[in-house]
């Protein structure tokens, strides 16, 4: 085979996989007109490179992110620099459909997609190249698997009962209202709330009504909460509350209107109807408090001396407690 025939070939086979390879390719001129637009192109698009050959991208493609785009490209033209564009930073440049089997809930296809500088004979930049990978399989995975962390982490945090945050994550968010004020003496509350009598709501009506009635407090919590307040399951039918910016007037405001709420609500399960009160102890942070388990053991002391007092009350911490 002569040198000329041999070349001719290798012409023939780039020009073939070129057509053929699973990766769009379009080259553009200065001027962003389409110069070469492959196989993949017209698959996925529907337009065939006779029809589109020598038109401008941006008027036949309207809905492409123009300026963005054009500030990428005429930075490849001026620094004759590759660009990459990451599905991460844009999920895709051209929309095309996707028809992936298995990721087949992604709607369209996730494309990372590559600028390269293209020199004439003498050296200059005259063209460029777009090259599109398809990458939905890679981003559904992904995404799949960032959806996924995100919903073990809520769950890790969260107390199945209640939907309250449970005692491990409550203590976190705990501790750092604490930081906080040993850092930037940020005032704040905390509350405990312990439902009354409610080893007798047990005994009475059984393990599952106790559950119900738990529920019922802690939805009534939640209601009451603002943004930033931070309310947990302690323990069994025990809750605590963290009241940033709050002074323990205000906490206690709070904890009486809870109060109210709580005592004034019924719980209804199957035939039974049932009420219960809960004693609450609030303790604002101030010098006296030196940890946040101190913290936590001073709103105790008054939620101790609230049952002690004929429980369906609330008690404010002093440091003569
Ligand atoms: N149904 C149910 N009961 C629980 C749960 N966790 C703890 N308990 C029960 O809650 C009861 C708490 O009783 P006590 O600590 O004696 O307090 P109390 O009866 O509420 O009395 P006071 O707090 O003094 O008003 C116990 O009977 C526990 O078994 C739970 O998740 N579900």
């Amino acid at each position: 085979m002569s040198n000329d025939q041999s070349a001719m070939n290798e012409l023939h086979w780039l020009i073939d996989m070129v057509q053929t390879i699973e990766v769009g390719l379009v080259v553009l001129d200065r001027h962003y007109n389409i110069q070469l637009w492959n196989g993949f192109m017209e698959n996925h698009s529907g337009v065939s490179p006779n029809s589109i050959k020598g038109q401008n991208l941006f008027t036949r493609f309207p809905d492409l992110p123009d300026t963005w785009l054009k500030q990428k490209m005429e930075s490849v033209f001026m620094l004759k620099n590759r660009a990459f564009i990451s599905w991460e930073q844009r999920p895709y440049v051209f929309k095309f459909k996707n028809y992936r089997p298995i990721t087949g809930r992604a709607d369209f296809m996730y494309q990372n997609v590559t600028l390269l500088p293209l020199a004439s004979l003498t050296g200059q930049i005259t063209h460029i190249s777009v090259i599109i990978y398809d990458v939905t399989d890679i981003a559904i995975n992904k995404l799949q698997l960032k959806a996924a962390n995100e919903q073990l982490q809520r769950l890790s945090q969260i107390d199945g009962l209640t939907q309250l945050y449970n005692r491990r994550y409550w203590q976190e968010c705990l501790n750092h209202e604490y930081d906080l004020h040993a850092r930037y003496s940020d005032i704040a509350s905390l509350v405990l709330l312990d439902i009354d009598n409610f080893k007798h709501i047990n005994d009475s009506y059984g393990h599952l009504v106790g559950d119900k009635v738990i529920q019922h407090i802690a939805h009534l919590l939640s209601q009451s909460l603002r943004e930033t307040d931070c309310a947990g399951r302690y323990g069994g039918e025990e809750f605590t509350v963290i009241l940033p910016k709050t002074s323990g007037a205000d906490a206690i405001r709070f904890t009486e209107r809870l109060r109210e709420k709580i005592a004034s609500s019924v719980i209804t399960y199957e035939n039974l109807k049932i009420t219960v009160t809960v004693s609450l102890g609030a303790c604002e942070i101030g010098s006296d408090i030196t940890s946040s388990s101190n913290w936590i053991l001073c709103a105790d002391k008054a939620l101790y001396e609230a049952k002690e007092k004929g429980r369906n009350c609330s008690v404010l911490y002093t440091s003569n407690q």
